[in-house]
């Protein structure tokens, strides 16, 4: 699969708008003055833990990872300068994150850096910066001594960049903060040098201005990667541990792990154990990111690099999982919380016969995105499709961006969800689908309590907006407001970082919008999980002709469900192609209705072919004509058309 990855990869990077300096071949992405000839191989020997440096960039979304991390690789002579003035990087290296400017996926690139007379291996870990993605964040991290932490100089601290921060403290990692974009003329430097202080507790004589875009700066930044983040730890004495840090498929080689090496050396050739599973397997092919991959024939301690091992399953590889020598036991290294998918839509093909092809697709991409889990669902309406978990709703819409655009689907995804909890008497079931969602309003279903995930959310906003954002929050269901000022002092238009307790059903709607739009695109949003509260929640049915129809379905707190059972059915009202009969559209919770709009048959003129004549005539024609839709309706079944969910559902997620 990664084969497929990469062949996906590459097919995007040959199209001419992708044209960048990256090439199938390694040895095609060294300057014209490389420092190693890659036909020999890289001596990884003469890298010893000294003289490594493993490091993140880590920021909010937006305020310039990949721009720095390509100017590095120039800088370095890892890549060549770029000639064609486009803002594509280097890293990203996937079609939607071209598109949208965003980083999905972490991606490794190791340089090579001469300092102080000695040549020095620097490996760079991006990572992405949209709150979705956090867990790929924590799981670069683990694989660094440092970080550079970029602010924009312009933006100013953001709710991700404290986020980030914190992940990266926690880890322990030696923090440099960056400066960026300070060639633009909304730049602040002292003002935001100064909210770093505040915020981060940092001293402002270590903050390195710098201008990733035209690469001012940039130069003392490879400086102090070397200077201030301390080297691995390890020596080549030590027994193998290698620690897994990602994983990637590949159709004709299995599955291509991403190792650091924690001690030992570890060969092309050796005999490796899974400390997570047990199964024990041999290297057959071993080498470092460069960024492409480059083999070599051992990793030392500290160092950064890929391995295969004819692992055929992606499962097997375990992220966060301790590889050692067979027969050489070592203690297995911290691993990763599992990820828990937060967000759950239905995902079906449009034409329902293309379901093995959609399920084959979702299957492939998950191999290269495990944190999306995968459940197979059928809707009376839209026929067999999938039940899909993901981190959040941006993630949701880049996984089904990635089907369209990677594997031609056509497909319709219903309206996002969260998992809810449901504790009867003697258990607890979790729902995401509102159609397993139990009839509170029924005794009969001895549901003692529903209780649904809340977040801790940060908005950092100016000052202006406050007012606005308070108003979001509360509309939102927010509890446990809280606010404090970034900028210390005199600042003419202070920042604001409030935080609340929101349900994260709130939050996966239109929340995001509402946050840019209210706050002019000034306020920037993070939250982390804050667990589970008992909630008022009911399951809504919509039912046509008095049929309900599943895929439309919703869970909705009651002190919002008659607002939002009006507001869908005057929706439907408006999608809904007219029928023979008339057709009552009815919102419902449990078996009573609380909103209903009527659409009116299509009435042929009967009466067209008579002139003259009677009156009864006339009238008898049109008692016929009333008679005969009155069966109809009772019989009459209404077909949503897929065109029809369609709108609804996306103006549903709007
Ligand atoms: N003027 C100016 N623009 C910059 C600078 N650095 C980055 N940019 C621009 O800022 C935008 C975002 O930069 P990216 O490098 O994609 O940001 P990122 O942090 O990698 O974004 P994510 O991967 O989505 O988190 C791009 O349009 C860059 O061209 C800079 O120093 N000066």
């Amino acid at each position: 699969m990664l084969c497929s990855w990469r062949n996906a990869c590459l097919q995007i990077l040959e199209q001419p708008q992708f044209a960048v300096n990256i090439t199938r071949h390694p040895r095609r992405y060294f300057s014209s003055s490389p420092r190693w000839n890659v036909s020999k191989t890289i001596p990884m020997e003469e890298f010893p833990r000294e003289l490594v440096r493993n490091f993140s960039i880590i920021a909010h979304i937006d305020h310039g990872k990949s721009t720095l991390a390509d100017r590095l690789l120039e800088l370095t002579g890892t890549i060549q300068k770029k000639q064609t003035g486009k803002n594509e990087q280097v890293l990203d290296k996937l079609k939607v994150e071209r598109e949208r400017g965003i980083t999905v996926k972490a991606q490794t690139a190791t340089m090579f850096h001469e300092f102080a007379g000695k040549k020095h291996m620097l490996n760079l870990i991006d990572t992405p910066g949209h709150v979705d993605f956090a867990w790929e964040v924590s799981r670069s991290l683990a694989a660094c001594e440092g970080a550079l932490l970029l602010v924009d100089a312009s933006q100013g601290v953001q709710a991700q960049s404290i986020s980030v921060f914190h992940i990266a403290k926690e880890r322990g990692l030696k923090i440099i903060p960056v400066l960026n974009k300070i060639d633009l003329p909304a730049a602040q430097p002292e003002r935001i040098a100064a909210q770093m202080e505040s915020t981060f507790g940092i001293d402002p004589s270590e903050i390195i201005s710098i201008s990733a875009k035209t690469g001012k700066g940039v130069d003392a930044v490879l400086k102090a990667i070397v200077e201030r983040i301390p080297p691995p730890c390890g020596q080549t004495t030590d027994r193998l541990k290698a620690f897994l840090f990602d994983s990637l498929y590949d159709r004709y080689r299995g599955v291509i792990s991403l190792i650091s090496i924690q001690g030992g050396i570890l060969r092309k050739g050796d005999k490796i154990a899974s400390c997570h599973t047990r199964k024990k397997y041999e290297i057959t092919e071993l080498g470092i990111m460069h960024p492409e991959e480059v083999p070599t024939q051992c990793l030392y301690p500290g160092q950064v690099g890929y391995m295969a091992c004819n692992m055929k399953d992606s499962t097997e590889a375990h992220i966060g999982d301790t590889l050692h020598r067979v027969n050489e036991s070592v203690d297995p290294m911290p691993g990763f919380q599992p990820t828990k998918a937060m967000v759950f839509a239905g995902v079906f093909p449009v034409d329902s016969n293309d379901f093995p092809k959609l399920e084959e697709s979702i299957n492939r991409l998950t191999l290269t995105d495990r944190s999306v889990t995968v459940q197979r669902e059928s809707s009376s309406a839209l026929g067999q499709g999938c039940r899909l978990g993901f981190l959040g709703t941006l993630h949701m819409d880049v996984f089904r961006q990635r089907l369209e655009d990677e594997y031609d689907a056509n497909i319709i995804i219903t309206a996002p969800t969260v998992p809810y909890k449901v504790i009867y008497h003697n258990r607890e079931v979790f729902v995401s689908n509102p159609t397993e969602f139990p009839d509170v309003t029924d005794s009969a279903t001895r549901v003692k309590e529903i209780q649904e995930p809340v977040v801790k959310a940060s908005i950092i906003v100016p000052e202006e907006y406050f007012g606005d954002m308070m108003d979001l929050c509360f509309s939102h269901r927010a509890e446990e407001l809280d606010h404090r000022y970034l900028d210390s002092g005199t600042a003419t238009s202070s920042r604001i970082m409030l935080t609340c307790i929101v349900p994260l059903s709130e939050i996966v709607t239109d929340f995001f919008n509402q946050l840019k739009s209210r706050s002019s695109g000034f306020a920037s949003f993070d939250y982390e999980d804050a667990g589970y509260r008992p909630s008022d929640l009911c399951k809504m049915s919509f039912l046509l002709n008095s049929q309900p129809v599943d895929a439309l379905a919703l869970i909705v707190h009651r002190s919002h469900a008659d607002a939002i059972g009006r507001q869908w059915v005057k929706k439907l009202h408006k999608v809904i192609p007219r029928q023979l009969f008339e057709v009552p559209i009815q919102a419902a919770i449990g078996k009573k209705v609380i909103a209903r709009e009527t659409l009116n048959a299509m009435r042929a003129d009967v009466t067209a072919g008579l002139y003259g004549g009677h009156y009864e005539r006339k009238m008898k024609h049109l008692e016929n004509q009333k008679e005969g839709k009155k069966k109809m309706k009772k019989m009459g079944r209404v077909e949503l058309p897929q065109e029809a969910f369609f709108d609804i559902l996306s103006s549903k997620m709007s």
